[in-house]
C-alpha cells in the first residue's frame, strides 16, 4: 500500500511499465496506452489539483454506446421536507444480490450536473460482482462498511476494507466488489461536489483528527482477461450499461495524486473538551468537501468514535439544536450517546435544515442525573454526513421510515420558573 492522503504516487505491477520523466511518451513501454483521469478541472490551483496517469493494455474508450437501465421503483425523490425521519437497518436480501444490484438510494441533495451535493445510499449484498464493473460519473464514492469485509478491485489496485474502515473511490474510477465473508452491508456516500479533502486544523495545529499518513492507496494491479464484461455507470442519477470484450481492470502502472484510498476510523485522533461544554461536532470531521462559500461544507464526513467524557458541570451528550446545515446520520456499531433507543447499527436518521432535534428523553434524563466522573463512551462508531443543502428522501426510503420518530422528544418535563 502507498501511504498518505493526496500524495503523488508512482506504482507499476510490471517493472519498467511506468514511463520515466514524461507522461505521454511517443511509444509507452510494452505498447501500453497512456490515459489521464482528472478529478479536478485542469486549471485548479496546484494545491487542489487532482489527476492520475494510467498505463493500460487498451484505451478505456474501447466500448459501444451505453443504454439506460430502467429506473427501479422507489428511487425517485420528492422535494426536501422538514420532518425528522429515522430508519431501521435493512436486512440482507433473500436472493443472491451483488453489491451493485443491492444499492438503495435513501437521501440526496444538490445536483450531479451542477457539481453540488451529496447522496447517501445503503448496500446489503450476498454475491460477488463477477465480470462486471461499476463507476459513477456523478461523484466520488465513500464506502462505509457496517457488516462484512469487502475486497474492492479498482482500475488502480485492490483494497481490502472491513467495518470501522472506509474507502474512497474517485469519480469515474471503475471498480467491482467481492465479498470475502459471503455477505456485507453498509452505507455509500456519493459526493457530487469538490473532492473530499482533509479539513484544515486551525488552532489545533499540525497534528490531529485524521492524520494523512494513516490513509493508504493500493499499488498497481491488473488482470489480462479477454472475455465479456458488463460496464455500468451512474450518470445523471441513472444507471447506464454497456459491454466490453475484456476486463477493464487492465492498468499495469499509474502515477498521480488521484487514487482510491482507505482509512481506518480507529486511527482517528479524537479531540474534545477537557474543561466544560460539549464542542461543536466539527471537531470530529474526517473529510470535507467545501462548497463555493468558504467554511460552509458541501459535505462533511464526521464520526463519533470511542472517547473519554470528562467535562465538568456540563450536559455531556449533544445539545438540543436547530442547525443551518442538514444532518444525515448512520451507526456502524454500538450505541449513539444522544439516542437511548430506536437508532440501531445499520440504521439511518435525517434532521434537515433548521429542524429541532437533540437527545431523546431517556438520554436527556440519564445525562441530567449522571454523576460527572470521567466516563468512557466505548464500543461505538456513528457517522454524520452533514451538508449545507437540505436532503431529499427517495420514495422507497419514505415508505420505510419509522412511523413515529417525533415521539423520541415526547415526555420532557416543563421547566418551572
Ligand atoms: O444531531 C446529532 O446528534 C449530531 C450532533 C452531534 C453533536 O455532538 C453536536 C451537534 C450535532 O448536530
Ligand atoms: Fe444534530
Amino acid at each position: 500500500m502507498l501511504t498518505g492522503f493526496g500524495n503523488h504516487f508512482s506504482t507499476e505491477a510490471v517493472p519498467g511499465a511506468l514511463p520515466i520523466g514524461r507522461n505521454s511518451p511517443q511509444r509507452p513501454p510494452f505498447g501500453l496506452y497512456a490515459e489521464q483521469l482528472s478529478g479536478t478541472a485542469f486549471t485548479m490551483a496546484r494545491a487542489e489539483n487532482r489527476r492520475a496517469w494510467l498505463y493500460r493494455l487498451r484505451p478505456s474508450a474501447l466500448h459501444g454506446a451505453f443504454t439506460p437501465l430502467p429506473e427501479p421503483v422507489g428511487h425517485s425523490a420528492r422535494p426536501p421536507g422538514p420532518n425528522r425521519l429515522r430508519w431501521d437497518p435493512r436486512p440482507l436480501p433473500e436472493t443472491p444480490t451483488t453489491f451493485l444490484a443491492s444499492i438503495v438510494p435513501m437521501l440526496s441533495n444538490g445536483d450531479p450536473a451542477a457539481l453540488t451535493g451529496v447522496s447517501l445510499a445503503t448496500y446489503a449484498a450476498t454475491r460477488d460482482m463477477g465480470n462486471q464493473a461499476y463507476f459513477s460519473a456523478d461523484g466520488e464514492i465513500l464506502v462505509i462498511p457496517r457488516q462484512g469485509r469487502l475486497r474492492i478491485d479498482t482500475e488502480m489496485g485492490q483494497m481490502a476494507v472491513e467495518p470501522l474502515e472506509i474507502a474512497l473511490i474517485p469519480r469515474g474510477l471503475r471498480f467491482r466488489v467481492i465479498l470475502p465473508d459471503g455477505s456485507a452491508s453498509g452505507y455509500l456516500a456519493e459526493n457530487h461536489g469538490a473532492p473530499f479533502r482533509l479539513p484544515d486544523l486551525g488552532p489545533i495545529g499540525s497534528n490531529g483528527l485524521a492524520n494523512p499518513r494513516d490513509f493508504a492507496s493500493p499499488a498497481a494491479w491488473f488482470e489480462d482477461r479477454d472475455e465479456p464484461f458488463e460496464l455500468v455507470q451512474k450518470f445523471g442519477g441513472r444507471l447506464w450499461t454497456t459491454t466490453l470484450a475484456h476486463s477493464p481492470f487492465d492498468v499495469v502502472a499509474w502515477h498521480g495524486n488521484l487514487a482510491p484510498v482507505k482509512y481506518d476510523l480507529r486511527r482517528f485522533n479524537t479531540i474534545g473538551t477537557v474543561s466544560h461544554d460539549h464542542p461543536d461536532p466539527s471537531i470530529f470531521t474526517v473529510l470535507t468537501s467545501p462548497s463555493d462559500m468558504p467554511g460552509r461544507a458541501n459535505a462533511d464526513f464526521v464520526i463519533f468514535p470511542p472517547r473519554w467524557m470528562v467535562a465538568e458541570d456540563t450536559f455531556r451528550p449533544p445539545w438540543f439544536h436547530r442547525n443551518i446545515m442538514s444532518e444525515a446520520m448512520g451507526l456502524i456499531t454500538g450505541a449513539y450517546d444522544a439516542k437511548a433507543g430506536g437508532f440501531a447499527p445499520g440504521g439511518l436518521s435525517l434532521h434537515n435544515m433548521m429542524n429541532a432535534h437533540g437527545p431523546d428523553a431517556a438520554s436527556w434524563r440519564a445525562a441530567t442525573d449522571a454523576v460527572l466522573a470521567p466516563h468512557k463512551i466505548d464500543g461505538t462508531m456513528a457517522f454524520m454526513l452533514e451538508s449545507c443543502w437540505p436532503y431529499r428522501v427517495t420514495d422507497g426510503a419514505m415508505a420505510l421510515a419509522q412511523p413515529d420518530y417525533d415521539a423520541a422528544w415526547s415526555g420532557f418535563p416543563k421547566a418551572v420558573v
